[in-house]
């Protein structure tokens, strides 16, 4: 085989190095495919089943699985967990590492050929598979994540700064771009899900309040809001220009926790943003030292600008008698 993804492979500490070469070539396959969209003969979009979560799965979800676990067969990954499997798979006996992946993240995308993307993460294995995967975030030995958008790219970090490489279709390789991500300090951005305002904690409403606010509001600042619905591309869009985004727990049955997962969304998430000078917490602490307790469990995700993350943990942590002082009667869309 040639070593299309040399330069990604000779960045990597060497016992990664395989593994990301693996990770690369299957990246590269998928955004072909993603690119060909309705002419492939397989409808991406279509519903095949039901993974753990209890999420529809498109065909998609399950063609990024089963190639990213049949590629990575024999580059040194002894656990395998996917979004898309309800248990760790075992790859190879002998292998040193547990990777953690949701291999096709904003799935309900696909059909309306909007950025989506691949996020993994990489642990030392254990020798107990689900004890590989269930420690504190800031012991992944990697995390980063792919998008295929208007280009493809990859975003990765192994402990030393954020790096990012794009796609080059031509010669199928990746090019390194950048060596060192620097998310801005702070910014005047935000992205959430507006649709669930009225499940929202006291405190998150009152934070989106003061920034819907505007110039005329306590921020004394015009806010501009995204919602991708990738949470690839609402990273990527943070990692180059600044911002926040927020997918907090709320009264939803089923979201006390968000709806993000810690394995194989937040944490490698969290470990880019941080590598790159920005913030990630659960909207109290720093999300590099939580841990999951379940393979697939859930936590609520703060991420970006620093000084915008930090507001937020400043809200939620308010004394309950100063919540409802200060933003009580307070908000533009409470009743
Ligand atoms: O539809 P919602 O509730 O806004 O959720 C959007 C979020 O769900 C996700 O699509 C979840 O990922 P999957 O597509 O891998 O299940 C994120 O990418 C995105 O941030
Ligand atoms: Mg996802
Ligand atoms: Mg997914």
């Amino acid at each position: 085989m040639e070593h299309h993804n040399d330069s990604v492979a000779a960045d990597a500490p060497a016992s990664l190095a395989p593994t990301m070469a693996a990770l690369c070539e299957v990246a590269i396959t998928l955004a072909q495919t993603i690119a060909r969209g309705p002419l492939n003969t397989t409808n991406l979009h279509s519903e095949v089943g039901e993974n753990s979560d209890g999420d529809h799965q498109k065909a998609l979800d399950v063609i990024a699985d089963d190639a990213f676990a049949a590629a990575l067969g024999g580059t040194g990954v002894r656990w395998y967990a996917s979004e898309e499997q309800d248990v760790v798979v075992p790859l190879d006996a002998e292998g040193t590492l547990a990777l953690a992946i949701d291999p096709l993240d904003g799935s309900s995308n696909i059909d309306a050929n909007v950025s989506i993307g691949t996020i993994f993460s990489i642990f030392p294995a254990e020798t107990e598979a689900d004890a590989s995967f269930l420690r504190p975030a800031s012991e992944q030995l990697a995390g980063g994540y792919f998008i295929y958008g208007p280009q493809t790219c990859l975003v990765v970090t192994y402990g030393d700064g954020a790096r990012q490489y794009v796609l080059d279709p031509a010669s199928r390789s990746f090019v390194l771009v950048s060596e060192r991500l620097n998310i801005p300090a702070t910014s005047s951005e935000f992205a959430i899900n507006a649709s669930n305002y009225r499940h929202w904690s006291r405190p998150v409403r009152a934070f989106i309040d003061d920034c819907l606010a505007g110039a005329e509001g306590p921020r004394a600042t015009d806010f501009n809001m995204r919602w991708v619905a990738s949470l690839v591309a609402e990273t990527h869009r943070i990692l180059t220009r600044g911002g926040l985004f927020l997918y907090p727990g709320d009264a939803r049955p089923g979201y006390g926790q968000g709806r993000l997962r810690m394995v194989y969304e937040c944490a490698p998430i969290a470990f880019v943003i941080e590598q790159a000078a920005g913030g990630a917490t659960d909207g109290f602490d720093p999300l590099m030292r939580l841990r999951a307790d379940t393979l697939h469990g859930r936590t609520p995700l703060v991420f970006g600008s620093r000084e915008m993350v930090e507001r937020v943990t400043a809200y939620n942590t308010l004394p309950e008698s100063e919540v409802s002082a200060l933003f009580g009667n307070r908000g533009l869309f409470r009743a």
